[in-house]
């Protein structure tokens, strides 16, 4: 990965934040996709893993640079697995709005009633990174990480699912974690550990 071109394949403000942060020690800039004039590529997959490549692929294509996908959810075990893959749009699938917020408010009203112990999800990881759209060996990774729905948000920093998701061994939720923790901690800061990894041995072996 070179410092200065890699494209963010990602539209979401909040793992661009991560993303950030994460290579910033690597003196890596991750350039967002939508400053480089590409479009939210179709989630067509039916797998992280697809949609991750799918989102990789579309901006390499765009940009002709290497690009760096991150396709994420929540597993609700109560939900037999839902939203999971459909995470992003669990609020619009059933015509309960859009963004965060809706979307929090909708995982709640599905699980409405479901007592504190059964309440248990984790979130998932892939990333993809392509260097370049027809690369036929894209480096894939994926992470969890394990918590548990709460039944009404708390903190003020993350994105997405985190004033919802409590982890029990810290005693908040990961909206209350600092930046630095959650990247240490989480399903994506975890994941991107893999593929630094990944690269590293890559590149020994060029
Ligand atoms: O650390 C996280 N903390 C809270 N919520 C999270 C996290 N990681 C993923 N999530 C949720 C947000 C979104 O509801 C879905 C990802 O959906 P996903 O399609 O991968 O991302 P997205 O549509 O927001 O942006 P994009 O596809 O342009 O990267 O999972
Ligand atoms: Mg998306």
């Amino acid at each position: 990965m070179s410092a200065s071109s890699l494209v963010l394949a990602s539209g979401n403000a909040g793992k661009l934040r991560e993303f950030s942060h994460l290579l910033a020690p690597l003196g890596i800039e991750p350039m967002p996709q939508g400053q480089l004039g590409v479009s939210d590529a179709e989630e067509t997959g039916l797998t992280f893993v697809e949609n991750a490549l799918i989102k990789a692929r579309h901006a390499a294509e765009v940009t002709g640079l290497p690009a760096l996908a991150d396709d994420s959810g929540i597993e609700v075990d109560a939900l037999g697995g839902e939203p999971g893959i459909y995470s992003a749009r669990f609020a619009a699938r059933r015509q309960q709005g859009s963004g965060d917020g809706d979307n929090n408010a909708a995982l709640l009203a599905a699980l409405e009633g479901v007592p504190e112990q059964a309440r248990t999800a984790r979130y998932w990881c892939v990333l993809v990174y392509l260097r370049h759209a027809a690369d036929p060996v894209p480096i894939i990774v994926q992470a969890s990480w394990e918590g548990r729905v709460l039944d009404a948000p708390q903190g003020e920093g993350g994105f997405g699912y985190d004033p919802l998701f409590w982890l029990p061994e810290h005693g908040m939720t990961a909206a209350a974690l600092d930046a630095e923790t959650k990247n240490r901690l989480s399903h994506r800061g975890r994941a991107m550990q893999q593929l630094l990894e990944a690269l590293a041995a890559q590149s020994g072996q060029a």
